[in-house]
């Protein structure tokens, strides 16, 4: 046995080796090591060639009805809005690989989207499956959605991605071995076996899009939907995506692609065919029938032209708006159903309803959440994936660890021994403000500008049922809280003792603990704009947001000389909790006086030097309380802004 859920994840047991990855563990059944896995597709896999997953669907393939879907978007205030989809119509036969094309602009992903049940804002009509009005929780259980841009985990190995998506989506009842036996099948078939080691970041197009299949693959959907599959790829690689989706659909799914241009050997592999232009039906029928359809129409498609070229030129109005018109009144927007394959078999709505009896659903009436697996195996799952791509991220672990060792050595170099001279005290009040920026900026920006990304994966996997919002947001923050803590710790030594504070654990305890809670704030602060905006905006946004925080800390502009009309500033400053933190860590405490080496020394008295900034020594523990308060707060408004983004977009 090669590989196997749980223990991809625990690199002692992974049975085999990966020089890229780190991974350590060696095995006879070792895949052959990749020189470099950009270079060639696997050699020798044709998609047309494989047997098919072994794991093929339980139950019998849906058969799609679609009525009236209309979607409109507001395009802002005062600006109305725009109607993309008018009306149409279709079916989606089972067992059939469907082509969705159309012009750039046409409405092909917006249909996909409002069909795959991920647009939900605007759209009008109806979808029945088997003859009956969709039922969304039940539907999102049978079918998954693939969008067009390649949302894998990068930093994790086709493998890793492999087993960590099965111990989300298959029963925890199933052990490693049954997850392994699966995950080998359609790695196998989809041709990524060779590739088992090699990250998602290193795969080449083609390599990444079925790796994407594969991954919804797992639960074995009987419906897929997949936007532009082929974009981007070569033409080889289109053939094999596209060929690796026809045998999946003959296998019993039912598979839906938007596609741009296909070549004319591409669009014979598709069964089905749905054209649209301008978001209403040109076509709908068998890829075969086109030709006899536009024969038919009175606008026959030239002899040597590709048909698929010929109808996107008829659709884009290369031909005159009357043939669009033309076609959208011959297709009756997609209610006709004369150019599929036999069509007078095609059983109707009640035909379906009967042979798919009310009592046949009950048996498989979904229960429990939406997930696949409990909450707690969600939760622990998504913690090994956290801690693995912590340990590989150089960014947000490696970089991060070596900037808080750099810039603890370089301000601990530039107020070296400020700390326990009276004469520097102002100095080192300087110093206390910079570890705050430092506390503040860095992990703030780190989060800006990384989660957007995240948002991207984040968004594709809690669409396909892989886990819930509330155990991602509780593995993330449980995973990134042991880096900030060494971090914190790290930057804590170098700078308290570079620059001579006062070496007694309890205030060196307090000192720590006002910098891990501002670094937990601006953490907090960072996921609630990153989750809500790009990495343009966030980084704009994010700094300028700060600058009130500083002018209200109480550093340039002492407390007590606030204007009365600003004070309200100063309690939402977290910064200002942050800086009295420090001061009663390191002048508080009842601080005996301060070496002098002057004669006149203004802040021998630590007293002096208190009364002057205007802040109490004794608020520690408030200031631990405030910053605590914000933590939680902004912590849970990040996770209502992130619930509210995920359903926004939709
Ligand atoms: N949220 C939105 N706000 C405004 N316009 C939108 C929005 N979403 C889609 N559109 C517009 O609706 C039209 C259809 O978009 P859609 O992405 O579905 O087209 P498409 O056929 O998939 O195009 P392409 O092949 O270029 O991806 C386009 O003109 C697009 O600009």
């Amino acid at each position: 046995m090669m590989l196997a859920g749980a223990q991809i994840v625990d690199e002692s047991s992974v049975a085999y080796t990966s020089g890229k990855s780190g991974n350590t563990g060696t095995s006879a059944t070792m895949p052959p090591e990749e020189g470099s896995s950009r270079e060639a597709q696997p050699v020798g896999w044709n998609p047309a060639s494989a047997q098919g997953l072994h794991m093929v669907p339980k139950v019998d393939p849906v058969d799609i009805h679609f009525s009236n879907i209309t979607c409109t978007v507001k395009l802002g205030i005062n600006k109305g809005s725009k109607q993309i989809l008018h009306g149409v119509n279709g079916r989606l036969r089972p067992r059939q690989l469907i082509a969705i094309m159309g012009p750039s602009g046409a409405g092909k992903s917006t249909l996909l989207d409002v069909l795959s049940g991920y647009r939900i804002t605007g759209v009008g009509g109806a979808v029945f499956i088997n003859g009956r009005g969709r039922i969304m929780k039940r539907f999102k259980r049978m079918s998954c959605y693939i969008q067009q841009d390649d949302r894998l985990q990068g930093l994790l190995t086709v493998g890793e991605n492999m087993a960590l998506a099965a111990d989300l989506k298959l029963p925890t009842k199933l052990d490693k071995y049954e997850k392994g036996e699966v995950i080998e099948d359609i790695l196998t078939n989809l041709g990524l076996y060779e590739h088992m080691n090699t990250r998602g970041a290193q795969l080449s197009g083609g390599q990444r899009k079925r790796l994407s299949i594969a991954l919804e693959l797992i639960n074995n959907p009987l419906i897929m939907f997949l936007d532009e599959p082929t974009t981007g790829l070569d033409s080889s690689s289109c053939t094999q995506v596209v060929q690796l989706c026809q045998t999946l659909a003959h296998q019993g799914r039912t598979i839906i692609c938007t596609v741009h241009q296909p070549s004319a050997s591409l669009f014979a592999l598709f069964d089905q065919v749905y054209v649209l232009a301008a978001g209403r039906c040109m076509y709908q029928g068998t890829t075969k029938n086109l030709v006899p359809y536009l024969q038919q129409a009175g606008i026959p498609c030239p002899k040597y032209h590709n048909p698929a070229d010929y109808i996107i030129e008829l659709s884009c109005g290369e031909y005159g708006q009357d043939k669009i018109d033309l076609m959208a009144n011959k297709s009756e927007n997609g209610k006709a159903l004369d150019w599929f394959e036999d069509h007078q078999s095609i059983p109707s709505m009640e035909g379906l309803r009967k042979l798919v009896p009310l009592s046949v659903l009950r048996d498989t009436e979904p229960t429990g959440g939406d997930e696949e697996t409990s909450q707690s195996n969600q939760l622990s799952v998504l913690m090994k994936r956290g801690f693995l791509k912590a340990k590989r991220d150089a960014t947000m672990t490696h970089l991060r660890l070596i900037v808080n060792v750099v810039v603890g050595i370089m301000l601990g170099s530039l107020f070296i021994n400020a700390g326990n001279k009276g004469e520097r005290v102002l100095e080192n009040y300087n110093l206390l403000f910079a570890i705050l920026m430092h506390h503040m900026m860095s992990p703030m920006m780190l989060t800006i500008l990384t989660f957007p990304n995240e948002m991207s994966i984040l968004s594709k996997e809690h669409f396909n049922r892989w886990y819930s919002l509330g155990s991602y947001y509780i593995s993330i923050t449980i995973v990134d809280l042991p880096i900030s803590i060494v971090g914190c710790a790290v930057f804590s030594v170098i700078v308290y003792t570079m620059s001579s504070q006062p070496l007694e654990i309890a205030r060196f305890a307090m000192f720590f603990a006002i910098s891990l809670y501002t670094v937990l704030v601006a953490q907090s602060f960072g996921l609630m704009i990153g989750a809500v905006f790009s990495v343009v905006n966030g980084t704009f946004l994010g700094p300028t947001l700060s600058v009130p925080m500083m002018m209200f800390a109480g550093f340039g502009v002492t407390l007590r000389d606030l204007p009365s009309y600003l004070r309200w500033g100063s309690y939402i400053s977290y910064l200002r909790y942050g800086l009295e933190g420090f001061i009663g860590a390191i002048y508080g405490l009842g601080r005996p006086i301060l070496d002098c080496e002057s004669l006149y020394c203004h802040y021998k008295h630590p007293r002096t030097f208190l009364n002057e900034v205007a802040m109490s020594p004794d608020e520690f523990w408030w200031d631990v309380l405030a910053l605590s308060v914000f933590v939680v707060t902004l912590r849970i408004a990040a996770f209502v802004l992130l619930k509210w983004k995920l359903d926004a977009v939709r």
